[in-house]
């Protein structure tokens, strides 16, 4: 048994050798100059400086106490420019369990979900959060694995519970608040999508996204419930900055990072439920390669904890059914695009994570690495305008000595 990283022994299977994040066992177990450079090249540099962390207000801290979340909170600077001020925007992200066992009334699940959130949403209000984004599907578990209709029965409309509850949240807090539901989709057959509501700060609707790559991989087999979304890839104009979502799956195709990138956003959210052994390596890497690439910040965040449904499911892999995904193990980060990154939320823990970023940074960063500039657009139109052909065939030059023994 390990020491977690307050101190406490713990040997929770949701952990990482008794620590809730790769950086706590690392930051305890290296020697402080060792720590610093495996920081450094784990998580980047910030203008040539280890990521500052920042204070929160006592009220915030206070809240993260008395209902047990973590809370963390970073800066992200960028270089003084001669024309513009700095454009310091401040995002809250938050990762959270389900309240209560599957098995309750459907009712009082989501009531109880919520009631989890409200304290988690007033330390970001009260911590000056100008841009909020829940999890994937927040207002419920993430029944999908079960392939079972009744869980339908969660959807919403765009302007249902989920986002009145949160809408006196943005007036109250002057705040934009990103919201992913399950939406039922009244106009069009009451059929379901994946959505992410967006909350301006007036407490209005401007506008929602729908999840653009719906996974059929091991559990994650959702098409059961909804298909590939139809509204694109928007970029929002919001009082804090421009903004864009990509759901979970769609963390996997960079064309899909893309094109939130050539819509011109400055941050895009990804709100997600994924879990350890499907994905848990590629998790600290696509969203970075993303912030890099397309010269944006990346906000990314993952449910927590460990969900059992009351009927087995079957995953089409030959294996014996079970009642659970597995873990999701949150850790919920944010990479800008000068290739740093905060550390971590806690893996097994509801978390609050605020963080300052200047949104000056991505244009400097296309100035220095001019990824826009130097790609080649017209060359991959060309190359997918084929490709969705029937008749393309691959450009394969192929050794004519290719069966020549030696
Ligand atoms: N929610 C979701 O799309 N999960 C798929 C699994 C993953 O992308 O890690």
């Amino acid at each position: 048994m390990e020491k977690s990283q307050n101190g406490e022994h713990n040997d929770d299977a949701s952990s990482i050798c008794g620590y809730d994040s790769l950086h706590h066992l690392l930051k305890d177990n290296l020697k402080p100059h060792h720590f610093q450079e495996v920081n450094r090249l784990l998580t980047g540099l910030n203008c040539g400086k280890a990521l500052e962390t920042i204070a929160l207000p006592d009220s915030a801290t206070a809240l993260s106490v008395e209902h047990g979340f973590d809370i963390q909170a970073f800066h992200f600077h960028a270089d003084k420019e001669v024309l513009r001020e700095p454009r310091v925007v401040r995002v809250g992200l938050i990762q959270n369990s389900i309240a209560i066992p599957t098995t309750s009334h459907f009712v009082d699940q989501k009531k109880a979900i919520f009631e989890k959130l409200k304290p988690i949403i007033d330390a970001a209000g009260s911590s000056g959060v100008n841009i909020l984004c829940l999890q994937e599907a927040w207002m419920m578990p993430f029944a999908f694995c079960t392939r079972e209709k009744r869980w339908c029965e969660f959807a919403e409309p765009v302007d249902g519970e989920s986002t009145k509850f949160l809408q006196s949240f943005a007036l109250k807090y002057n705040m934009v608040i990103i919201s992913p539901i399950l939406e039922r989709d009244i106009n069009h057959g009451e059929v379901i999508w994946n959505t992410a509501v967006v909350i301006g700060n007036h407490g209005n609707i401007i506008g929602i996204h729908r999840k653009n790559h719906i996974p059929r991989v091991g559990d994650f087999n959702e098409s059961t419930y909804y298909v590939e979304g139809n509204t694109g890839h928007p970029v929002f104009e919001t009082a804090f900055g421009k903004i864009a979502i990509n759901i979970c799956y769609g963390r996997h195709h960079p064309l899909n990072w893309l094109a939130f990138g050539l819509n011109g956003a400055e941050i895009v959210f990804n709100p997600s439920a994924t879990v350890g052994e499907l994905s848990e390596p590629m998790w600290p890497i696509e969203a970075r390669n993303a912030a890099i690439a397309n010269s944006y910040y990346v906000a990314s965040i993952n449910r927590v904890g460990t969900e059992t449904f009351p009927n087995p499911f079957t995953s089409g892999d030959g294996k014996p059914a079970h009642a659970d995904f597995g873990h999701f193990y949150g850790s919920s980060y944010i990479s800008a695009p000068d290739a740093s990154c905060t550390p971590s939320l806690s893996r097994n823990r509801d978390g609050l994570l605020v963080t300052d970023m200047d949104l000056n940074l991505c244009r400097q960063y296309k100035d220095k690495w001019g990824f826009r500039m130097t790609a080649r657009y017209e060359l991959y139109a060309e190359t997918l305008a084929q490709y969705v052909k029937p008749e393309f065939e691959p450009q394969v030059i192929r050794d004519p000595l290719l069966h020549k023994r030696s």
